[in-house]
């Protein structure tokens, strides 16, 4: 299978490139970068170390689209969206991590899903996707009595605020409750903001160090509190999740899927499958 790279030298990129240039059944044919990256023009194998594949790392991504059969994606939100509309003019498989997409780029994607397959996912890891269906059930059982929070800590670096996967959280939680989280959200607090609003779902984001990603969601009543947690200490477990669904990917239907449907687990009769 021909699998490209866009933001190839980013953290994820260089994650990504160093699992699949071993993966086996995977070749590796090329990588982009931004326009006026210091690293355009270097080989490929040389960025993460190895030995030089004869690959150079270029800006322009149609002839990346065009070689591989399915294109890996952790770049900017604005660079995705106009990668997924290229993904569909050459009918190349699209694997996107990349977070803080608004509802435009979401549009854009969903309409290249139309033609070919994309996965998408705010996180790939098998845990945090994991304690979303347990999010999910937790907030299916108990009552409003029960104050939901997502808090979460990144590196200094990130971006975007909250990140994709506390908003993946909220969605669950608000999934479970039956409610839609645009209606109840509540992205962090700041002087007299008054008390707590009954049924909110709120989002606190921190940011420090290099902490690759923590995320908390705090079920919390009178007298009791129950708190779901997952801590990344590597990204190659991001990675694993991308290299999975860069091999599920290949020769779907068209089709918007997520890591579920990659991962293959459903907890409970309750949660669907999502995607497809
Ligand atoms: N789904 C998941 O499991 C995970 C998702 N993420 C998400 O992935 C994204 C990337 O994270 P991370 O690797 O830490 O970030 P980085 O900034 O380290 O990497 C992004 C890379 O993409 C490059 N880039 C930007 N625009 C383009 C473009 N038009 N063409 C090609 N390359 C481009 C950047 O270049 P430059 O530096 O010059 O801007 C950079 O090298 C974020 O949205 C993050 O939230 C991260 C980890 C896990
Ligand atoms: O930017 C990151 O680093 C990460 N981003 C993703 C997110 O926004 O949820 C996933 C992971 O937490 C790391």
């Amino acid at each position: 299978m021909r699998v490209g790279i866009a933001g190839c030298a980013g953290r994820m990129g260089q994650m990504l490139l160093k699992l699949l240039i071993t993966a086996p059944g995977v070749l590796v044919v090329g990588g982009t970068e931004r326009r006026g990256s210091h690293v355009l023009g270097r080989d490929l194998g040389a960025l993460v170390g190895g030995e030089p594949l004869g690959i150079i790392i270029g800006e322009n991504p149609e002839p990346l689209f065009e070689q591989a059969d399915v294109v890996v994606d952790f770049t900017s939100p604005a660079a995705t969206a106009s990668h997924a509309t290229l993904a569909a003019k050459t009918g190349t498989a699209h694997v996107i991590g990349t977070t803080g997409l608004d509802n435009d780029q979401m549009g854009a994607i969903s309409r290249a899903a139309q033609r070919v397959p994309i996965v998408l996912a705010a996180n790939m890891s098998l845990g945090v996707n994991l304690i979303e269906q347990v999010v999910e059930e937790v907030s299916r059982i108990l009552d409003t009595d029960w104050d939901i929070e997502v808090v979460e800590m990144h590196h200094r670096h990130k971006v975007d605020a909250p990140s994709g996967t506390a908003l993946a959280l909220g969605e669950a939680a608000a999934k479970g409750r039956g409610v839609q989280l645009r209606r109840v959200s509540r992205r962090g607090r700041d002087g007299q903001v008054g008390p707590r609003v009954k049924g909110e779902i709120g989002f606190s984001a921190i940011r420090g160090g290099d902490v690759v990603g923590d995320h908390t969601v705090i079920f919390a009543a009178d007298g009791e509190r129950i708190e779901v947690t997952h801590k990344a200490s590597s990204r190659e477990i991001f990675g694993r999740g991308a290299v999975k669904a860069v091999l599920w990917a290949a020769g779907k239907r068209p089709g918007l899927y997520s890591m579920k449907d990659v991962l293959g687990f459903n907890l409970g009769s309750a949660a669907q499958p999502g995607g497809a």
